[in-house]
């Protein structure tokens, strides 16, 4: 997909070069052609948006759109990448008085004389047309024998908290896989924490900043006892998920404990290969997650809705798993037939996410600190004995897209 627009991007490019001159009334339905001896492209006026073709991608520019997106000094600001053009003031049949092609580079006049100008790369790269071929972000979906095989190295502590080498190819990774891991890192909070702010902000929720757990029911909560939690996302009761958690397993004095994780996102695809309707249907109820405290002073009632699925409308893309049977309130919220087929739809994307084959078991020892992206990979663990206390924290998604970004990945 992404090789996709490569090919298309640079093929337009090579357009831009060419230099031929296209000058028109707005409303012919007249194609235009431009060739070069490597790639032939052509561009029309429509009554209602301008077309741009190129070998099999069609893309269509609203008028509208095309006035309210223009990069001009009077209608957008470059120093701080923000509209300055009120879209409300807009004719909604605005229609340019001329629209042109010239050195790779559409222009538009408007009926009061303002010109607009977006070269033909930078418009097929804001394309709907492209973007429903293009995935946002490229991911490796793994079991265990996969993830394995991969042998993703692990972040070292000195080398991430100095290095930007490190830090990015540690991003990648959690980019890639939904985890990632560095080790070497003090057995402290206060290393956890530095560890975390160097990915993101971090988020705090009704558990605190940085959080250090363990069996002593100290909150209303399964994960405060010695109990196995079987697999899971976070923070499903809030209406947008805690994106990232960190765990870090600063002592344990005893047996089990074991951390289990399993990618949501290869479960999801399972279902989608094999029962479209299924994946339609968790894409399709929302379900509403509960967190009710009321003892030990702690007095909560989170309510969150959302699917357990989340794609993205216009390519598909598989953005988020909300997936926790513990904090999943009473369904009330679609019709009885529906929640028959959510049962069903829900029972197979169970069968998948409990597939052995699915669930890498890890330690977590002092020193190993795990990044796990909460909006994909699940995680859960064993029952254990002894003392075991386990300190992390949660971080924003967007936060974390927004560092891989600024270190020029693709997120
Ligand atoms: C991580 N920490 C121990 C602080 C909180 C555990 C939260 C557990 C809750 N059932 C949930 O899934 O969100
Ligand atoms: O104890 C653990 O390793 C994890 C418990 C858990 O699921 C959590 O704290 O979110
Ligand atoms: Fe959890």
């Amino acid at each position: 997909m992404a090789g996709l627009l490569r090919h298309l991007l640079q093929n337009i490019r090579l357009v831009s070069s060419f230099g031929k001159s296209h000058t028109k009334g707005a409303y012919s339905q007249k194609r235009h052609l431009a060739s070069t001896t490597t790639t032939l492209y052509d561009w029309r006026a429509a009554d209602e948006y301008v077309e741009i073709s190129h070998g099999d991608a069609v893309m269509q520019f609203d008028y509208v759109w095309l006035r309210d997106t223009c990069r001009s000094a009077a209608s957008y600001n470059p120093k701080t990448s923000q509209r300055i053009l009120d879209t409300a003031s807009i004719d909604l049949n605005i229609r340019p008085a001329q629209t042109k092609v010239t050195d790779g580079h559409l222009s538009l006049t408007w009926p009061d004389g303002h010109v607009t100008s977006y070269s033909l790369s930078w418009l097929a790269e804001h394309s709907y047309q492209v973007k429903t071929r293009t995935v946002l972000q490229n991911r490796v979906l793994w079991n265990r024998d996969t993830y394995d095989a991969a042998q993703v190295p692990s972040a070292r502590w000195e080398e991430f908290m100095s290095s930007e080498a490190e830090l990015r190819s540690f991003v990648q990774n959690f980019l890639l896989y939904g985890i990632a891991f560095v080790d070497g890192v003090p057995a402290s909070v206060e290393a956890t924490e530095a560890v975390s702010e160097r990915v993101s902000i971090i988020r705090e929720t009704l558990y605190g900043r940085m959080w250090s757990f363990t069996s002593d029911l100290s909150r209303g909560d399964t994960a405060y006892t010695t109990q196995a939690l079987d697999r899971h996302t976070d923070t499903t009761y809030l209406h947008e998920p805690c994106g990232v958690q960190v765990f870090h397993c600063l002592q344990h004095d005893g047996t089990g404990g074991r951390t289990l994780l399993v990618d949501g996102f290869h479960a999801a695809h399972k279902v989608l290969e094999e029962s479209p309707e299924s994946f339609q249907v968790l894409c399709r109820v929302p379900i509403r997650h509960e967190n009710i405290e009321a003892e030990g002073g702690h007095r909560n009632h989170l309510v969150g809705t959302g699917p357990v699925l989340s794609a993205h409308p216009w390519n598909r893309e598989l953005y988020m798993i909300r997936y926790n049977n513990y904090d999943r309130a009473p369904i009330d919220t679609a019709p009885p037939e529906e929640v028959r087929r959510w049962y069903a739809a829900h029972r197979l994307l169970t069968a998948r996410l409990r597939d052995p084959g699915n669930e890498l078991w890890v330690k977590l020892t002092p020193g190993r600190v795990v990044f796990i992206d909460n909006w994909r990979v699940l995680h859960g663990r064993d029952s254990f004995t002894g003392l075991r206390r386990v300190c992390g924290c949660y971080l924003p998604r967007d936060d974390l897209l927004s560092t891989a970004r600024a270190l020029g990945l693709l997120a």
